[in-house]
Order: structure tokens, then sequence, then C-alpha cells
């Protein structure tokens, strides 16, 4: 379990002006101002659930998994991960957990990956037969092998971040941290990284925080999703809870004979208003409509009493259009700043 109890973390940054100038002016100013990346953020991570850690660029996520991790101390309020405070036991939570974090390595720059695990081998007291058994399925899954004996400073991004995740579930950690895990790998390997923790999510129960613009990777690994904006959860729940929060969805439908097709979109805007019906790739009409003004069944009746439906479905709102509202309603909050923050909401965690 993972626990957040009004986490803040607070930079101090010195005001800089314009130009070569302004940075060297820096050097000696006395004027600071106060970044609040991550605002008494209050959250719970049962043990074993797949958690998407989700936000706009600046939001505070790899903030908050830097503390989380141990690398950084909170301002105020704590965390706890299985019950430890991570950055007061470095070295106890260090044991319990596994790290990915795209832009830094764990690996030692001037070994090959095989040293590198043999090393992490004695640090954590791997035994014997796991080390085998993460092996056999690094082998299997990433083509570990195929990394020979280059030193890791050698290797392009994608075969590093190959060996980043293979070493940060080499000790069978209760609990992994991946900050953008799958940056430089190709589809195959991402779709085998994403069987690689869901396995050892089903198999060994391990919890798994993931952090990631990755709309593919978030969707294929996780069944939660805290969002954060501005350093503040706005929204915690299964990933279902998260789709619900759609503003529009949409309905598809095939016609029986064939239909003039602008003119049947048009009767469909005009009878349904703030509805918007386009024809789709497949040839067939779809109409995307407000969830504030119609609910599907009132659409659907619509369609019925007009048109002559040979097939009709309503596809799940996409993950991405609705995280990508959640970011358009943040940036339009944040330029406003009388308005106050979005509500808390809460579902199943
Ligand atoms: N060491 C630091 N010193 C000063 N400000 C910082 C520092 N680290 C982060 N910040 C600021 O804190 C805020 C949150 O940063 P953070 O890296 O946690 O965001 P993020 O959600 O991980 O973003 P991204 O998706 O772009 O990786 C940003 O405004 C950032 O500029």
């Amino acid at each position: 379990m993972i626990v957040a109890e009004n986490l803040t973390k607070e930079f101090r940054v010195a005001e800089r002006g314009p130009g070569l100038l302004g940075a060297l002016a820096t050097l000696f100013t006395r004027e600071h101002r106060i970044v609040r990346a991550v605002d008494g953020v209050s959250f719970e991570i049962p043990a074993g659930s797949r958690t998407a850690y989700i936000g706009a660029n600046g939001a505070g996520k790899s903030t908050t998994i830097k503390m989380l991790t141990g690398i950084m101390t909170p301002t105020s309020g704590r965390c706890l991960v299985a019950g430890i405070e991570p950055y007061r036991e470095r070295q106890r939570n260090a044991r319990s957990i596994g790290v990915v974090f795209g832009q830094r390595s764990q690996l030692w720059w001037d070994l090959s990956v095989p040293d590198s695990f043999r090393i992490l081998r004695r640090i954590y007291d791997i035994p014997e037969p796991v080390y085998r058994r993460n092996l056999r399925l690094y082998r299997e899954l990433l083509d570990i092998d195929a990394l020979g004996t280059t030193p890791v400073r050698q290797l392009s991004l994608g075969q590093r971040m190959r060996a980043e995740i293979a070493a940060s579930l080499l000790h069978d950690p209760a609990v992994v941290f991946w900050d953008e895990p799958t940056i430089g790998l190709d589809m195959v390997l991402k779709e085998a990284v994403r069987v690689l923790v869901n396995r050892a999510n089903q198999e060994l129960g391990t919890t798994v925080v993931l952090t990631s613009h990755d709309i593919g990777d978030i969707a294929a690994i996780c069944d939660s999703a805290l969002v954060v904006d501005r350093g503040r959860v706005v929204h915690q729940g299964t990933i279902q809870d998260l789709l619900r929060t759609a503003d529009r969805r949409s309905v598809t439908f095939d016609h029986r004979d064939p239909l003039p097709l602008p003119a049947a979109c048009e009767e469909i805007e005009r009878g349904l208003p703030g509805v918007r019906a386009s024809e789709d790739d497949g040839g067939r009409i779809r109409v995307d409509y407000p969830v504030a003004a119609f609910t599907s069944r009132q659409v659907l009746a619509f369609l019925l009493d007009r048109f002559d439906l040979a097939d009709c479905y309503a596809p799940e709102p996409d993950l991405e259009d609705v995280l990508r509202r959640v970011y358009e309603r943040d940036a339009t909050e944040s330029a406003s700043p009388d308005q106050p923050a979005a509500p808390v909401e809460s579902g199943a965690a």
C-alpha cells in the first residue's frame, strides 16, 4: 500500500531577467520565488494495483515519484511505501521498490548490461532461482542477450530502456515506479514490456505505478488512474471512472439503404442541437453528442425514429480524448486564476 498525506514539495527558484545579462544577474540576486510542484496531495494506492499517475507537463508527477522513491524529501506532509517513509529509510525502501526514470539510469555507465545485473544481484542479494527465472524471462521477452557486452553508455535509448526495465524488476520488488518507461521502444518491445509488467503483477502481486504520456501503455497496463493538475489530485478512481467523465460520447450507425449522407447529417444536427454528425471512414454516420444535453437513449430514440438503422454501436469514449479535455480544462483554469481548482472526484481507488 502506498499512502500520500498532504504531500507538498516546494522549490526555491532564482528570478532571472531576460538574456545573458539576466542569467548572470541570478548569480548575485536575492530575489527568489517559490514553485509549489506538489500541493498537499493525498491518495492511497492499494497493494497489487496498477495505477497510472497522469497529468499534463509540469503537473508534478516526477516530483511526487521522486518523493515516493526517497530521492527527494517533502517540504511538508509525508508518504509511506509499504509502511516505510522512503526519504527517511532510503536503503530499506530501495529493497522493496524497482524504479525506471526515462531520463536517468540506474545502470553502471561503463559496464555492460550483464555486469550491471551481476552487481544488482549482489546488492539485492537475489536468490539464484529468482535471478535465473528473471533472466530467462528477459531473454524471452526483451531479447536481452542481444545487448551483448557493449557498455551501457554506447547503447541506443531503446536498448538502454530494455535493460532499465529488466533491472527494475530483477529483485522481484513489491512496488515498481516507472516514469516514462517506454521512451524509445518500438511497438514490439512496448508490447513485450506490457506483458512483462502484467505478469509480475499477476504472478507476484507487484504494485505498479506508471507515469506516462503514452495512452497505449496506460490502457494496456493500468486499471486505475490518479490524475494530477498543478500539483493537486483532480481525479482518483478506475480507468472506467475516468472514461465516464467524458463530456461527449458518440453513436455510429449503418443505414439499410444508401443515404444522401450530407443531408442526413444536417437533419440530425437540426433535430438534436449541439450534436455533431459526420461520415466516418467506413461510410457510416457518426453522431457526437454532449452528455450534458442528451442521454444515449434520447439520441438512439431520435435515430430510430428518423432512419432505418441496419446496425449501430456506441464505442467507449476514447481515453486520449478524455485526457486531452482534462488537460485543456486545467490549462483554461490556470489562465483564469480566480476560478477555483477542479474538485477532487473519487471512485474506487
Ligand atoms: N529541481 C527543481 N527546481 C525547480 N523547479 C522544479 C524542479 N523540479 C521540478 N520543478 C518544477 O515543478 C513543477 C513540476 O515538475 P515535474 O517535473 O514534477 O512535472 P511532471 O508532471 O513530471 O512534468 P512532465 O510531464 O513534463 O515530466 C514544474 O513547474 C517544474 O518546473
